[in-house]
């Protein structure tokens, strides 16, 4: 069991209660950028720790829990300012922006928020492949600029259904892609670290075979060294001219200049992205191109998510605090 100093003010007040000396203290590092929802999650752990912001005046021994998100790198420059640090948890599933190795090296537990965002995910990753296969955003476009009377019907887009789909990275997202592209009666093969004996699916070891055997590509693994750029530009000439890539995963796994000029130059027929590699900036040529449907990486965000989330870091952080270990643990590889 953790033992803290008394400390009397939270730096975040943000619910109606006050928070209480006797709630444990939590270090909140902007763990969301949407204000509706860090509204209603600092409200939750307001209810349940005494909060503190990075500025707080209090003393370093109250850092010994940190909740955090995606936009906030977690290295040792971080880590030295709370040296007192012993749990962290993140508020997203990918954890790419802290260093893991450095983390345990100082002894500080990391938690993720396990496989709640997988379906929600998943769900939108064949929202956006439905979008730009069947040209829905582009057709709206379209009709909002007063076309259809001008020009008629829109150009046709393609069927789902019986499509190769390549899944790069089966873990728990891209196994429910899977199983939703079943119900399309889609042929699906995946990459993955290791060939999952539990799956029906075709295993493919190679990207550029995966890509070259695949209508659509559909990225879903995690950031890591080894998956930086795995879709570089031998992947996408070998998905070709009628390949679509959709990625939910993170930017940094394709390599977006090649991307850019593949999709302008006609090399693969179109994407849907919601993740880049320098969010939230993007390459203005994007932006100008119709063959690509844009979302600013927010596959996981639904209320009901962000409800399931907030209660997982608690318990998460209730754990830490009665001495057990945390609930839905990251660990290094
Ligand atoms: O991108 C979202 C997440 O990592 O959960």
């Amino acid at each position: 069991m953790y033992a803290f100093p008394s400390h009397t003010a939270a730096s975040i007040p943000t619910s109606d209660e006050t928070p209480t000396s006797d709630l444990p203290p939590l270090l909140v590092l902007r763990p969301l950028s949407s204000s509706s929802i860090r509204l209603s999650w600092l409200s939750a752990l307001n209810a349940k720790f005494t909060l503190v912001s990075p500025s707080s005046p209090l003393s370093a021994s109250v850092h010994a829990a940190l909740i955090s998100g995606a936009y906030n790198r977690v290295d040792p420059a971080l880590l030295d300012q709370y040296p007192s640090l012993r749990c962290l948890v993140n508020t997203g599933a990918g954890v790419n922006h802290i260093n893991l190795e450095e983390c345990k090296r100082r002894g500080v537990q990391v938690a993720n928020v396990g496989e709640t965002h997988s379906k929600n995910v998943a769900d939108y990753a064949v929202g956006l492949l439905l979008d730009v296969m069947r040209r829905i955003t582009m057709s709206d476009r379209y009709m909002r600029n007063g076309l259809w009377v001008t020009r008629g019907n829109y150009q046709l887009g393609s069927k789902l259904g019986g499509k190769r789909v390549g899944i790069v990275g089966l873990g728990s997202i891209g196994s429910a892609i899977a199983k939703r592209l079943e119900a399309f009666e889609c042929k699906i093969s995946y990459l993955s670290r290791k060939a999952k004996p539990t799956v029906s699916y075709r295993y493919i070891p190679n990207i550029c075979d995966l890509a070259a055997e695949s209508d659509i590509l559909v990225v879903s693994c995690a950031l890591t060294k080894e998956t930086h750029h795995i879709v570089n530009k031998q992947v996408l000439q070998a998905l070709g001219k009628e390949g679509i890539i959709i990625n939910i995963g993170r930017g940094a796994s394709i390599d977006e200049p090649e991307l850019v000029r593949c999709l302008a130059q006609g090399e693969i027929k179109g994407a849907g992205l919601d993740v880049f590699e320098h969010e939230p900036n993007i390459p203005k040529e994007l932006i100008e191109l119709e063959n690509v449907v844009l979302t600013p990486h927010q596959s996981v965000f639904t209320p009901e998510a962000m409800a399931e989330v907030i209660q997982i870091c608690i318990a998460n952080f209730e754990a830490f605090f009665a001495g057990k270990p945390v609930i839905t643990p990251v660990v290094a590889d």
